[in-house]
């Protein structure tokens, strides 16, 4: 402190961060994709890291989409977004990834009504293997990825098998947005507020097997701390119906909008990566897709969504006791998980030898 000038002395008692040569170092962030183009304008906002932290972000697409990819460097430059620092938009994948501390990995071919997102594997993976290698080479030390496209999980664990210089703990992928919509169509049952509501957990792939779990949620009333379950009081309700209707919510949305959730899949990765970064609150878990290290008997290596605190940076999976139900259904998937991991590594190899 004893450095500093009188006037910065004063600029940081007084908390006025906002003088120039006081501000944060800027923070590089890779976006692939444009999901729809929401995401970015969140970004530079300041949603996913603050308001007072300054980004550079490095657009990354195909060259059949540069002159969009341009389009969209020149509104955010319209924009005047106080936060953004710079733009870099290119179709050059080495060039993208140069320095970047965070990458959110969305580009890729979304599924069409009526399929699985499985069904867009092939297409996908060999996307996530190239990228791989140029992350893990320019990329900045502990770079944080998320990866959004899918089948999410699928994408991350290739990603996390062919870089393995970048920690498997800073890849992971997005389970958020099922999370949220847990958290929201509780709130609308309970006919509440959505930020009363928390400690749902979604378990698995961001997939149709996905388990979303209220059984541990509870919601904030003028009398304390209550139970999801005991203010709904209808067990069928949340082990049926409640379960279906949130793994199927992304294909209602393909439904009706004729293209997949690009909003609120925006706003889950900003409010995944604002968690990581920035911590959870106190008393409060979020789910991530992350790797195993075979919590809750679920087998290691494997890109799974748990629930998970942040602090400073990094992710534990949280501790939550299972339910009958719960454990009834990691029995189920524990057998054809391992299956699947076996085969999608055996593919991976097939496809590039
Ligand atoms: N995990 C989640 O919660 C969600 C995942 N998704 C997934 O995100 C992905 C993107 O969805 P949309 O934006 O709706 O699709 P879209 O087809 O509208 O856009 C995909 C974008 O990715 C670009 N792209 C394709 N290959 C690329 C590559 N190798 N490098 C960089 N960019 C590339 C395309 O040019 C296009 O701009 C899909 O796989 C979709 O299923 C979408 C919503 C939620
Ligand atoms: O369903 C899809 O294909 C898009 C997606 O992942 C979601 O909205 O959850």
């Amino acid at each position: 402190m004893s450095s500093l000038s009188l006037f910065q002395r004063i600029v940081i008692r007084c908390g006025l961060t906002s003088c120039r040569s006081m501000e944060k170092q800027p923070v590089r962030i890779m976006v692939t994709g444009q999901i729809g183009y929401a995401l970015v304008p969140m970004i530079a906002r300041g949603v996913m890291l603050g308001s007072d932290q300054p980004v550079f972000l490095h657009l990354l697409d195909i060259p059949p989409a540069a002159e969009v990819l341009n389009g969209v460097k020149m509104e955010l430059i319209d924009a005047a977004f106080p936060l953004l620092k710079g733009v870099v938009a290119t179709t050059n994948v080495e060039e993208a990834c140069v320095g970047v501390n965070i990458a959110i990995m969305v580009g890729g071919f979304p599924r069409k009504e009526g399929t699985e997102r499985k069904d867009v594997l092939s297409k996908n993976v060999s996307i996530y293997r190239t990228q791989a290698s140029a992350l893990e080479q320019y990329a900045a030390a502990n770079c944080k990825v998320l990866v959004v496209a899918n089948p999410a999980n699928t994408n991350a664990l290739i990603l996390k098998e062919f870089s393995p210089a970048i920690p498997a703990k800073n890849i992971t992928c997005l389970t958020r947005l099922d999370h949220n919509r847990a958290l929201g169509w509780i709130a609308q049952r309970l006919n509440i507020h959505v930020s009363d509501v928390k400690n749902v957990i979604i378990w698995g792939n961001h997939s149709s097997t996905q388990y979303p779990d209220a059984n541990h949620a509870t919601v904030i009333t003028q009398a304390g701390e209550k139970s999801v379950k005991e203010l709904i009081a209808d067990d069928k309700w949340l082990h049926d119906e409640f379960i279906s209707f949130v793994q199927q919510l992304g294909a209602a949305i393909i439904k009706s909008r004729k293209l997949s959730s690009a909003l609120s899949a925006a706003s889950a990765a900003c409010d995944h990566i604002h968690d990581w970064v920035l911590g959870t609150p106190k008393g409060t878990w979020t789910s991530m897709g992350v790797y195993s290290d075979g919590s809750y008997g679920v087998p290691p290596g494997l890109i799974y969504s748990f629930p998970v605190t942040c602090n400073k940076g990094e992710w534990s999976i949280a501790c939550a006791s299972m339910s009958f139900h719960e454990l009834e259904w990691m029995r189920q998937r524990r057998s054809s998980l391992k299956r699947r991991l076996w085969l999608i590594l055996a593919l991976t190899d097939l496809y590039w030898c």
